[in-house]
């Protein structure tokens, strides 16, 4: 039984016991930090080297305001721009879009994928969110990108602008992908409350949990030539909480 929210899409109706999915993508420039942003949000700490051209896949059960969600996190490892985009945007609830403020030239490859998934995402429902990140806050002496050049882009856009750094604090960065969630709920309900609900005549109509909102309909997960889904533990493990398990960071050099 499918329930069409006005769009043809096949939909997999998250049961309410299951915890909601949000996908998010990390896309930007080479060298611009989105593994360096991603180990640090999966395991509080900041890399110095990987291996720029591998592309994986993470999970981490995360609560972001009392509700659980398993984040997947996509870090991408485009050479140039948005190239190939489609083994992640039918995948993505939602986009972090990175630039090195010490780069302006990774601002500019920044705007074109600003504009790409834009292009891709305008009109669906729900649309996936992008927020905008100016990296390397604590390069303030090199930087080539001002703080009003990342919010105009942002207000153009209509997305999240944050300029957070991968080797500074924790909480900056892990606010990312909280807000990613946020955004994600968000314009799930938006599109609820848009859209009515199309419901066959002979099936009863089913309850909507905001899980089953915030899982995005999507197909199976693309298979990139390097990507893979790996589990993630953090360094959290020793924390009360139940801590998500990182079980492999290949590539990446933690120190
Ligand atoms: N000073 C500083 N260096 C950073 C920061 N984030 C990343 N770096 C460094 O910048 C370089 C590139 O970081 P990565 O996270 O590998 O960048 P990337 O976007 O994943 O690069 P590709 O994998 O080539 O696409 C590495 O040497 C990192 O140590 C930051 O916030 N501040």
């Amino acid at each position: 039984m499918s329930i069409m929210f006005g769009k043809a899409r096949t939909c997999n109706i998250v049961p309410e016991h299951e915890p909601a999915e949000c996908n998010i993508v990390v896309l930007g420039a080479m060298g611009s930090g989105k593994s360096a942003l991603t180990v640090k949000f999966l395991t509080k700490r900041f890399i110095s080297e990987y291996d720029p051209n591998l592309e994986d896949t993470y999970s981490s059960e995360e609560m972001v305001d009392q509700q659980p969600v398993l984040v997947k996190v996509m870090d991408t490892a485009d050479q140039d721009g948005p190239v190939n985009c489609e083994r992640y945007l039918a995948w993505a609830s939602a986009f972090l879009i990175v630039y090195s403020i010490d780069n302006r030239l990774s601002f500019e490859v920044c705007q074109q994928y600003v504009e790409a998934v834009t292009l891709y995402t305008k009109g669906l429902h729900p649309e996936a969110p992008i927020i905008l990140v100016g990296n390397k806050v604590d390069m303030e002496r090199y930087r080539q990108v001002n703080k009003t050049d990342g919010a105009t882009l942002a207000a153009r856009f209509g997305c999240l602008f944050f300029e957070v750094s991968a080797c500074l604090d924790f909480v900056s960065v892990q606010n990312l992908f909280y807000e990613a969630v946020r955004e994600v709920r968000r314009e799930a309900e938006r599109s609820l409350s848009l859209r009515p609900l199309y419901i066959s005549e002979d099936k009863a109509p089913i309850s909507l949990s905001s899980a089953s909102l915030l899982s995005p309909c999507y197909k199976e997960l693309p298979t990139p030539a390097t990507a893979k889904l790996v589990t993630v533990k953090s360094s959290r493990a020793q924390s009360k909480r139940r801590a998500p398990t990182l079980t492999l960071l290949k590539g990446f050099k933690i120190f």
